[in-house]
């Protein structure tokens, strides 16, 4: 896919805000000529590709700056059209100047994400990869920028392409029976069919379940601090941070009531959820945190149970694990206070639901908190996270697959009752459809818009 722009974009690609320095980015068939009309030094139109050049930006007689000048010609940029980019001082007075100086001189301010548009539209880029350029600027964990990496490199794409051909390939030979239909002739081998779009949703089934983890590598993994008023909630909240307080350190937008931290786990982001103590409702105003603290039990991908060994009852601690440990839920009971540990506590012994686990810690005094670290990091990502494995982390892919899968479920349904090919070729090819939706090789302008406008202005 190829499509000519005929504009000449430009922005800032650096951030905004003071700095050493700051790049202005043109791109466009007009790029070289653009900044050479500006630029005191070399003759930029007769400079090899992927050259730099020092000289300085003209606004007329006046000098604006001493800058250097990298050029990147059509088809070998970002963009695959002419690139300049102006490595020039880092004032906001500086840059403002050479923007305005550039649309002067012909080029026009660029649309959020609109770089990397065009890169999409010139075929640098497909869409899954150009979406993974916006995950990684906003990747701030390993995981996520790993995943990121890993959809830009176009592991992804691939999959899916390889996904592609095959189907290709029986969609093609079912259109020929079409051609055939007065002779009933079977061009393409039903059982093989099977075999392969079983495979295939397989296949797809698979990306399907990476979603949950692959969102939560994204979006961090919710992780629920509950228990009774005084259990130590906060002071454990406290000890996981302790040394390894994330770059995010507080969330903005989180009630009252509950407390969010970021806390990096073997390169995972883990977003900590201190919640109102659970019975205390005492007053509505109370009752109303209770129930936050439910709803937030319900939605966490693991739940933190923390109680004060000295305080608790083997039949309290029975109870609320049965009123807050749900089945679906990973779950690890916190056993706090341990430093204090009187030794009739010790005996305290409790049956634990299947698939929870139980630590003893003393928060305050920080003991076992590395143990507790890595068992929640166990029981939400360990096993499921491999080096070259494909992670869906982007809700439109995620539709997209389960679109295809539907799809391809009814291909299946159709050999099965022996359908004839027609019906079976519309199918599979509501499956290339959705399965390209991905990749952007079926796109439209809405979709286009809606994916770039969320980008930043210079990318
Ligand atoms: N200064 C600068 N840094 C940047 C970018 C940029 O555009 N400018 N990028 C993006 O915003 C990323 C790098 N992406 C890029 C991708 C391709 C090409 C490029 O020139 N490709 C040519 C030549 C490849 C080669 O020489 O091997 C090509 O694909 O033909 C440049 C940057 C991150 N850093
Ligand atoms: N000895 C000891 N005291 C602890 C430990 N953890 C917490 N505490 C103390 O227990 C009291 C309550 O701790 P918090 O962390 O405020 O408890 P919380 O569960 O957040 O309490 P609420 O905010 O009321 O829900 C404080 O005085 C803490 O210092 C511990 O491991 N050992």
């Amino acid at each position: 896919m190829t499509q000519h722009q005929e504009d000449t974009i430009v922005a800032l690609a650096t951030a905004n805000g003071v700095g050493a320095i700051g790049v202005i980015r043109l791109s466009g068939p007009q790029a070289i000529t653009i900044a050479n009309s500006v630029f005191k030094g070399k003759d930029l139109r007769k400079q090899a590709s992927h050259t730099i050049h020092f000289g300085h930006i003209m606004d007329g007689d006046v000098i604006l700056d001493e800058v250097l000048m990298s050029l990147f010609v059509a088809p070998k940029s970002y963009t695959r059209e002419n690139v300049v980019e102006i490595s020039c001082h880092g004032s906001n007075y500086i840059i403002e100047s050479i923007i305005k100086l550039l649309i002067k001189h012909g080029a026009r301010a660029a649309r959020a994400g609109e770089f990397t548009m065009r890169a999409f539209l010139n075929g640098q880029l497909d869409l899954s990869q150009a979406e993974a350029v916006a995950d990684l600027i906003a990747a701030n964990s390993k995981a996520a920028q790993q995943a990121a990496m890993q959809q830009l490199r176009g592991g992804f794409s691939n999959q899916l392409q390889a996904l592609r051909e095959q189907l290709v390939t029986f969609a093609s030979l079912i259109e020929l029976e079409l051609d055939f239909s007065e002779e009933d002739v079977e061009f393409a081998n039903r059982e093989q069919l099977r075999k392969l779009v079983h495979e295939i949703v397989l296949i797809i089934g698979k990306l399907i379940q990476s979603f949950e983890l692959g969102n939560a590598i994204k979006q961090g993994v919710n992780t629920v601090i509950a228990g009774r008023p005084n259990a130590g909630k906060s002071t454990l909240l406290n000890a996981l941070l302790n040394e390894d307080r994330a770059i995010v350190s507080h969330i903005p937008g989180t009630t009252r009531d509950t407390i969010e931290e970021v806390l990096n786990i073997n390169g995972i982001n883990f977003r900590l959820i201190d919640t109102a103590g659970i019975r205390e409702a005492t007053d509505t105003i109370e009752q109303i945190g209770v129930q936050k603290t439910m709803e937030k039990i319900s939605q966490t991908a693991v739940l933190l149970y923390v109680y004060d060994v000295n305080a608790l009852s083997a039949t309290d601690l029975t109870a609320d694990i049965a009123e807050l440990v749900k089945p679906s839920i990973p779950a690890i009971i916190v056993a706090n206070k341990t430093d204090l540990l009187a030794p009739t506590a010790a005996t305290i012994q409790v049956q634990l639901p299947d698939g929870t686990d139980l630590v003893q810690v003393s928060a305050k005094e920080k003991q076992h908190i590395d143990e507790l670290k890595q068992l929640i990091y166990q029981r939400t990502v360990k096993g499921q996270l491999s080096a070259d494995e494909t992670l869906i982390t982007n809700i439109r892919h995620l539709e997209a697959l389960q679109k295809t899968e539907q799809a391809l479920m009814h291909v299946l349904e159709g050999i099965q009752t022996q359908t004839t090919s027609d019906f079976l070729a519309m199918d599979i090819k509501q499956g290339l459809h959705y399965l390209g939706e991905i990749t952007g090789t079926v796109t439209t302008d809405d979709l286009l818009d809606n994916i770039f406008s969320k980008f930043c202005i210079g990318k």
